[in-house]
């Protein structure tokens, strides 16, 4: 199946220059959401994946379904200020000044066979910052794997010590 297809394109959202992937057009279509769901999945088999994280938000939706069918379990990586036990936080420079992210210091036991997942891969920041997380509490991030990628962003460079999977490249 070709799911570039099932993606909406917005241009100027949320700001002028930004052609924006909308995956909602994806998720409500039910043989793409499990093409998606199932791709991913198989992706991992192999890999004895213990915890899957999802960045948040569209990590959430694209990591939990993916982690319910490998039988794996899941742990959320959230914005700062929303997680209520006690946090690990990461902060890393974006273009213009910094931004964080958060997981509790409980979630991952050291050791622990970690698959990130989140549906775009644009500077790659966002998963970066989440596998030094995952790092931090022990965790082994033994893949990365997303919907989009972004190539002209060469997020990737930024993950080159990772195995990197993605499902449509788009080049421009
Ligand atoms: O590779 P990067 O440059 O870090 O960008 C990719 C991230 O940006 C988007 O999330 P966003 O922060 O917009 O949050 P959302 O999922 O809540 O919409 C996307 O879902 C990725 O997580
Ligand atoms: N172009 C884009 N479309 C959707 N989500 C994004 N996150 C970062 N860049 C994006």
């Amino acid at each position: 199946m070709d799911l570039s297809k099932k993606i909406r394109e917005i241009q100027d959202f949320p700001k002028e220059g930004i052609n924006f992937k909308d995956i909602t057009t994806l998720l409500q279509d039910k043989e793409a959401f499990t093409y998606m769901v199932d791709t991913l999945a198989a992706q991992l088999k192999d890999l004895n994946v213990d915890i899957v994280v999802g960045p948040e938000s569209r990590g959430f939706i694209v990591g939990v379904p993916v982690a319910y069918k490998i039988g794996a379990g899941f742990v959320p990586v959230r914005k700062p200020g929303k997680l209520p036990a006690e946090i690990v936080r990461y902060e890393y420079e974006l273009e213009y000044g910094k931004d964080a992210l958060e997981i509790h210091r409980d979630a991952i036991q050291p050791g622990q066979k970690v698959a990130i997942i989140d549906d775009l891969l644009a500077t790659g920041g966002t998963v970066l910052a989440t596998a030094k997380l995952i790092e931090e509490l022990g965790g082994e991030v033994v893949s990365i794997n997303f919907l989009i990628e972004l190539a002209f962003l060469k997020g990737r460079e930024k993950l080159s010590n990772y195995n990197v999977k993605t499902l449509i490249t788009y080049h421009d």
